[in-house]
């Protein structure tokens, strides 16, 4: 039986006290989605199921009582940290559930300079915590475009990457140890050490779980020195994403480590240089790190790239002058908003990963694809931005006009250009998700995207949440636990 919004509420009060409980309806509305629905959000149009309340955590103790009271009682539980999700992770697929918001867990518990990393509960914003850290000459190295709205729990739940991700690796690399509530109550802590071999690397369970089978509450990640006099920047012009794939296959092939390799391509290259794109590619370098390391890397970047004669050099500080400006602030969202209601236009991403000799076909059939099959659309393009030792990822960019009511934008364009992508990923063997995580939106190729592993990640769910009441539906779709 699914209990009442009332009685969902009641039993909430009881366990964190009214004071920590939201309830009032417009709150409540926006919480029900995340940006993969901005423009029903942006529209005052809401589809999908409200919360019954926004449950504010002060404690691990709270969160460990709130879960079990919803594991005992079929309610399901969002997870929440920073909201800065993107891919459909905030939505409810069951009936008057709770949003469990973490935010207020936001205390930096300890900065270690000794063993070098850093602990903090889970509702510490990723900008707050790199900007202590920058004071002291030291940085997380974790640097995704929504520093300054993305919380450490959600980043580690939606196993994120960042802008140096290159050097640094994603999450999962910068990851030590950290604390986690399961449904059933248990607070499980995996302990802050270099390494060990002591059987499965179970912060793997965690880590990229998009709360669909524990509550992380305190992480600990490495530091590393940070040393701004020593970045250099490198930035190209060029004609064809194929040669532009090329050199950053190359780049690291070499065994070279910049902190940012990204290509963009023209239409994408368009929205973010057009001071000097020339319509154009773009392809740019960022070295940092000790300063014989930082010119060792910035030497074989250039040398590498004198080989290709389509490459024209820009000015470098051009390039680092537009690193400077790429974060999104709470003004970026507000201003974005605004645009889509003046311009009735809209754009969104889509990210995947491919080996090397699969990525441009990729990158040219979604496109076309996009072009032919979707209405309305004004551009298609996109950029690699994370570049690995076997191959990189691609970032979809995509706009189009919105000819229709709010509440058929996603089923017109959003959802039909998402699934021509993750298509043409699996298709040519790629993933079909980079970093933004599965969402609803993407789970309904979960089994293609795991192929005969997918038994491994069903008995995951299984185990740790056998009542389902972990974000419902997130990763996995309901049916395909039957
Ligand atoms: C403008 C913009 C730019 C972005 N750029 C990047 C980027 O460069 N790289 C990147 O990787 N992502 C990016 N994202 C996506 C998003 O910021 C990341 O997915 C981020 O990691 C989400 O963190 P959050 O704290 O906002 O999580 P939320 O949005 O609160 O939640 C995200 C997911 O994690 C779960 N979750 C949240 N907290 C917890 C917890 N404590 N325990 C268990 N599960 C939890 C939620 O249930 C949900 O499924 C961007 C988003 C925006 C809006």
């Amino acid at each position: 039986m699914v209990l009442s919004r009332e009685e969902v509420r009641e039993a909430m009060t009881k366990l964190v006290g009214a004071e920590n409980l939201v309830t009032d309806e417009k709150t409540l509305q926006h919480s029900s989605i995340d940006r993969y629905r901005k423009y029903e959000d942006i529209s005052g149009v809401f589809t999908q199921p409200i919360p019954a309340a926004i449950v504010k955590a002060r404690h691990t103790d709270d969160i460990a009582k709130v879960l079990q009271f919803c594991n005992e009682n079929g309610v399901n539980c969002i997870p929440r940290t920073g909201n800065s999700a993107l891919e459909s992770m905030l939505e409810s697929v069951k009936p008057n559930h709770i949003v469990l918001d973490g935010s207020g867990l936001n205390k930096v518990i300890k900065i270690d300079e000794y063993n070098m990393q850093v602990t903090c509960e889970a509702g510490v914003v990723l900008e707050d915590i790199e900007n202590q850290l920058r004071a002291k000459g030291l940085t997380t190295g974790h640097s995704p475009q929504s520093k300054p709205l993305a919380q450490m729990g959600g980043l580690v739940a939606t196993r994120s990457t960042g802008q140096f991700s290159t050097l640094y690796g994603g999450i999962e690399d910068m990851i030590v140890g950290l604390e986690a509530v399961f449904p059933n109550g248990e607070v499980t802590r995996i302990k802050n050490i270099p390494r060990r071999a002591a059987g499965p690397d179970i912060r793997h369970v965690v880590v990229g779980n998009e709360g669909a089978l524990c509550y992380i509450t305190e992480v600990t990640v490495k530091i590393f020195k940070y040393q701004p006099e020593n970045h250099r920047f490198y930035g190209y012009t060029l004609d064809d994403m194929e040669v532009g794939f090329e050199i950053l296959r190359e780049v690291m092939v070499a065994g070279y480590k910049p902190s940012i390799a990204r290509l963009y391509d023209v239409a994408d290259a368009a929205g973010h240089f057009s001071h000097f794109q020339k319509d154009k590619c773009v392809l740019i370098f960022m070295a940092e790190g000790p300063a014989g390391i930082t010119a060792a890397t910035g030497a074989g970047i250039e040398e590498i790239v004198a080989k290709y004669k389509q490459c024209e050099q820009v000015e470098s500080q051009l390039i680092s002058d537009w690193f400077d400006n790429l974060n999104w602030f709470p003004e970026q969202v507000a201003e974005e908003r605004e645009e889509i209601v003046a311009t009735k236009n809209m754009g969104f991403t889509t990210e995947i990963a491919a080996n090397w000799d699969k990525i441009n076909a990729i990158y040219e059939s979604a496109c076309a694809r996009v072009k032919a099959e979707v209405p309305d659309v004004t551009w298609v393009g996109g950029h690699s931005s994370h570049s690995y030792m076997n191959g990189t990822n691609l970032y979809f960019v995509y706009y189009y006009d919105l000819n229709c009511e709010p509440t058929e934008e996603i089923h017109k364009y959003h959802n039909p250009i998402n699934k021509i992508i993750v298509e043409e990923s699996l298709k040519h063997g790629g993933t079909m998700v980079h970093h933004h995580g599965v969402g609803k939106a993407r789970a309904p190729w979960i089994k293609d995207e795991y192929g005969s592993s997918f038994y491994i990640l069903k008995t995951l769910k299984q185990a740790f949440d056998p009542n389902n009441v972990m974000n419902a539906g997130n990763i996995i779709p309901l049916e395909f636990l039957d």
